[in-house]
Formats: structure tokens, sequence, C-alpha cells
């Protein structure tokens, strides 16, 4: 066995000492530890139709909740007694070294889970060692996540719309302020069906959430002028920046001209397109469903990842969301190809709950869960975590 000191435990370990020590003084933590119960308490503090944004999905949520349901379908089988002390969750991606295999997810709009929105989850993000993919419709600016994540690893999501020169002028600034990567997500290129958020005639957008990148781009503000003198012009033009149904796969030319920063696709569910986002330079893609916000209908986003790792694993950085939500959920998603994972809906409860305090007790508990996870599992890395951990069971 090894002899560690307090500063070489793992996450699982010290949260465990942590734990005792709360135990034996009787504090409770500040949020609900299961997912479940920190959705509910959630509910009760928002705006019912600001919860019911985030909360929701597309259509009748059937794919929302298969996202959930697919976890269940594959179980890990623990092998016992090796030596699981020195065991580390450190990966590398594009060149960067992570102690964990969790980012926090792009999310738009966070002002509507709390005022201080990105600028928490980025203080979090850095106190966590965890990246955070920052949404061009985020509340905050593209500069201002930035200062608040200084040398600390933080990429942009760009809604890659109808107007070239916006994209340019979006990836132009994320690349200044330091963001170490571009997220192109592919799945929202049309908005979906979203019956909670219709039936609540809510788009908080449309009332100018999320709007800070926008508003602030010099390329943005020349085709609009003053956003607030003509609101349905402004809008629009959003419409326009942030849509298009016509893109293609020769189009992504546009985006790898304008940047060198690694590119990463975001929303493959067929191991074809993720054959295709290889042939067109990306550098890497997001096995997603958008936790199920977009194609109602569709396959469970983990009922994918395997073929998809089985096409292009050896090719390319898988990373895999949609239903992440325990350290078991980490585990089955790297042991099915995944190089690391986002998590979204979690944190943005944390951060609606108890602001940056929230967004760091959430994410520390799945870093370890995750850890546990993967000792109790007989795992020392993830490179020990393949396939032949888990096993089908319908
Ligand atoms: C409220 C909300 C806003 C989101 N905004 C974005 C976004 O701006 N860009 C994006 O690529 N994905 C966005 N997503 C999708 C997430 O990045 C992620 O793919 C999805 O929620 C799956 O993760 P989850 O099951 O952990 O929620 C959003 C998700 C939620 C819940
Ligand atoms: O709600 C979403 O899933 C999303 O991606 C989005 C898109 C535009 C504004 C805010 C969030």
């Amino acid at each position: 066995m090894n002899s560690t000191t307090a500063t070489q435990l793992s996450h699982g370990m010290q949260y465990q000492l942590q734990i005792y020590f709360a135990g034996m003084q009787q504090i409770k933590p500040q949020l609900p530890v299961a997912y479940e119960a920190l959705e509910q308490k959630a509910r009760g503090v928002m705006k019912p139709e600001a919860f019911a944004y985030i909360a929701g999905g597309a259509g009748a949520e059937t794919t929302m909740q298969n996202n959930i349901a697919a976890f269940n379908k594959w179980q890990i089988i623990p092998r016992m007694l090796g030596d699981v002390t020195g065991r580390s969750m450190d990966v590398e991606l594009f060149g960067t070294k992570l102690p964990s295999p969790v980012l926090l997810g792009p999310v738009g709009v966070l002002s509507i889970a709390h005022p201080e929105a990105e600028i928490a989850v980025a203080r979090a993000a850095r106190t966590l060692h965890v990246p955070q993919v920052v949404s061009t419709v985020s509340s905050k600016t593209i500069e201002e996540i930035a200062e608040a994540h200084g040398d600390h690893p933080h990429w942009f999501q760009l809604y890659w719309g109808s107007d070239n020169d916006f994209t340019r002028s979006v990836i132009n600034r994320a690349e200044k302020a330091g963001y170490g990567a571009i997220v192109v997500t592919l799945d929202t290129r049309i908005f979906a069906w979203r019956e909670r958020d219709i039936q609540n005639a809510y788009l908080p957008f449309l009332f100018g959430e999320g709007l800070g990148n926008y508003f602030s781009d010099p390329v943005f503000l020349k085709a609009v002028g003053d956003p607030a003198k003509d609101k349905m012009k402004t809008m629009m033009h959003f419409a326009h920046c942030f849509s298009n149904a016509g893109s293609t796969w020769e189009d992504l030319a546009v985006i790898r001209d304008s940047t060198r920063l690694p590119i990463i696709l975001k929303g493959i569910q067929h191991p074809d397109d993720a054959k295709k986002a290889i042939d067109h330079g990306a550098d890497g893609i997001i096995v997603s469903n958008h936790g199920g916000r977009q194609l109602d209908g569709a396959v469970a986003s983990l009922d994918t990842l395997d073929s998809i790792a089985t096409a292009v694993g050896d090719k390319t950085t898988i990373l895999f969301d949609s239903g992440i939500r325990r350290g078991a959920d980490v585990f089955k998603a790297m042991a099915l190809g995944a190089k690391a994972v986002l998590i979204a809906r979690p944190y943005a409860y944390g951060l609606a709950l108890a602001g940056e305090q929230g967004v760091k007790e959430v994410v520390g508990n799945l870093l370890a869960d995750t850890d546990l996870t993967l000792g109790l599992a007989g795992c020392n890395s993830w490179a020990e975590v393949t396939k032949e951990r888990l096993i089908r069971v319908n």
C-alpha cells in the first residue's frame, strides 16, 4: 500500500474525510446531493418559466428521458484486490493536462438562473480545475468571462448562423481573449419544438437575456445600430446570426479558415457524421443530442457512443454529453469511448440555488463520486476503463 499525505489524496478520499468530519459534527451539505432532489430544490426557488426552460426538452421529452435511462442498460463489473490508492482521473485534451475528465458544457442565458451567471460558473470551474465551455448566447461577454478564468482553460461554443462576418468576429474575439478551442454546435441550426416554453411564451433571448455577445459585437452593432431602438429589427438580426438551416459540411471551411484553435463539432450522433467531421478538418467531436432539447424521438445519446467510438475512436478525440448525473455515468461513457464528458443541467441548478458556491458543490460532488467509482471498480486510470469493464444487460 502507498502512504499518502493529505495533499496527495484523491478527490474521492478527500471528500470521504470531509464527509466523516461533517458527519461527526452533524453538518449537512448546503445543497441536495442527489440530482433528482437538486432539481426539485431548484424548482422551488426559480421563476417557474425559467426552471421549465432549463429542465425541459423537446416534444414529449422522450429523448430527454431516454438519455438517462440509457445508462442503466450498461452496468459496471467491479474487480477486486488491485491496489487503487494511487489512482488518477487525469486526462489530456488537445495538449492540455486536466485533473479530471469533466467539463462544464455550454449553457446559454445563465442570467435566468443567477445574476452572476457565467462569471460565478467560471470562478467555481477555476477553483475545481474544470474547464468551462462558454456559450455564444452567454449573459456575460466573451471577454468578461475570460477575465474570470485568467490562464485556467476555457473554450468557446459557437452558434454558427447565417452571417459569416459575425461568425468570424466572435471567433476572433474568443481567440484574442484566450479561449483554447472552438466548439461548433450543429444540432441547433433550427430551434426545436419545446412545449413547455411555447406554453409559457418564454424564450429568454427574446427578452434580451443571453445577448451580451451580440450587443457587444462590432459586426452585429453595425447591422442593427442601437439594439434598443428597433427591437423587432434587433431580434430578426439575432435570428439571422444564430441559425442557418442551409449550412453544409463544405461550409465548415469558413470556420476552419478563421482560426488555428482546435475545432470540436458538438451534436454528432452517427458514425458517418463522425467520419465527415474528421474529413472536414475537425479536431474532435462531442457525441450529444443537446440533452434531448432538440430532436425529440431521437436515439439516446449514450446509445450512439459505442458505434461512433468503434468507427473513429482512434482517429479523433471523442467527448460525450446528455444525461451525465453521477460518477457511474462518467465511468460508463469513458468505458464506451469518451475521452471526457460535459455536464449542463446539474451545474445550472447549483448556480440557481447558491451561485458560485452552488456550482462548486455540485461539480465537486460529481468529481468525488467519479473518483470513488473508479476506485471501487478496481481501476487506477482511464486507460483501464474499457468496454470490458461493462456488461450490457438489456
Ligand atoms: C438551459 C440550457 C441551455 C443550453 N444552451 C446551450 C448553448 O448555448 N449551446 C450549446 O451548445 N448547448 C447548450 N445546451 C446543451 C448543453 O450544452 C448539453 O448538450 C445538454 O444540456 C446535455 O447535458 P445535460 O444532460 O447534462 O443537461 C443547453 C442546455 C440547457 C439545459
Ligand atoms: O436552450 C438551448 O438548448 C440553447 O442551446 C440555447 C439557444 C439559444 C439561447 C439560449 C440557449
